[in-house]
């Protein structure tokens, strides 16, 4: 079977990644198989520059083709924020909730339709010899006034989709991912897609 490797050890990602990948036929393999890879500090300015440090670093460590995912949420009426700080928002711990609340303080008396935000996806692949491309990925919303619905991650309860007049949150896995920046992403990297990142096991 075919497999990819994506460098992360956030289980939501996994979780999507794992069904995009199976309609093709490939196995997904993470971080959390590979235990011993090193965690990347993610010291970049931006989606790009993070995910490529990832790829790159893992890439290396591994001997391996692996793709990285450097995603957040960016929100209009905050400047941009949370954007690439997305997973520590709220401090180091990477707490989703408190990431939630900290966005839903900030965002406090704005009226609906000044909440508009979308979600960034950008991934890199980095080859062991060291070459690396990027694609990104994009989902348009708005900033909802408190948590609704318990799947996914992140800050899916509070990204509310209108064209499925839901939050991430109450959507399936398999309903994200026909619209969300993640599923965007991989269909503009399937377009460039080289066989040979997709190693035979
Ligand atoms: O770096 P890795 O190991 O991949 O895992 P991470 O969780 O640290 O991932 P990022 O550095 O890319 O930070 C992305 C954060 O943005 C948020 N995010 C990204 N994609 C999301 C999604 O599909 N739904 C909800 N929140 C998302 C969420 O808070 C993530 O922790
Ligand atoms: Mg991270």
């Amino acid at each position: 079977m075919k497999r990819v490797i994506i460098a992360t050890r956030n289980k939501g990602k996994v979780a999507e990644f794992e069904q995009l990948f199976s309609k093709k036929g490939i196995e997904v393999q993470s971080l959390l198989d590979y235990n011993e890879c090193p965690d990347v500090e993610e010291t970049g300015a931006t989606f790009a520059e993070n995910a490529i440090l990832k790829a790159k670093t893992i890439a290396q460590h591994l001997k391996e083709t692996v793709i990285a995912d450097d995603s957040g949420l960016i929100v209009d009426a905050l400047g941009g924020r949370p954007g690439v700080y997305s997973a520590r928002y709220a401090g180091e711990a990477k707490d989703d909730q408190a990431n939630i609340q900290k966005v839903l303080q900030e965002l406090e008396g704005v009226p609906f339709e000044k909440r508009t935000a979308r979600f960034h996806c950008t991934l890199a692949v980095a080859t062991p010899d060291g070459r690396t491309f990027t694609v990104d990925g994009t989902c348009e919303g708005y900033i909802t006034e408190k948590p609704i619905g318990t799947n996914g991650f992140g800050y899916d309860p509070i990204f509310y989709v209108p064209e499925k007049q839901k939050t991430m949150a109450q959507l399936t896995k398999e309903e994200k991912n026909e619209i969300s920046h993640r599923a965007n992403a991989l269909k503009r990297l399937e377009q460039i897609w080289d066989e040979a990142f997709v190693k035979e096991s």
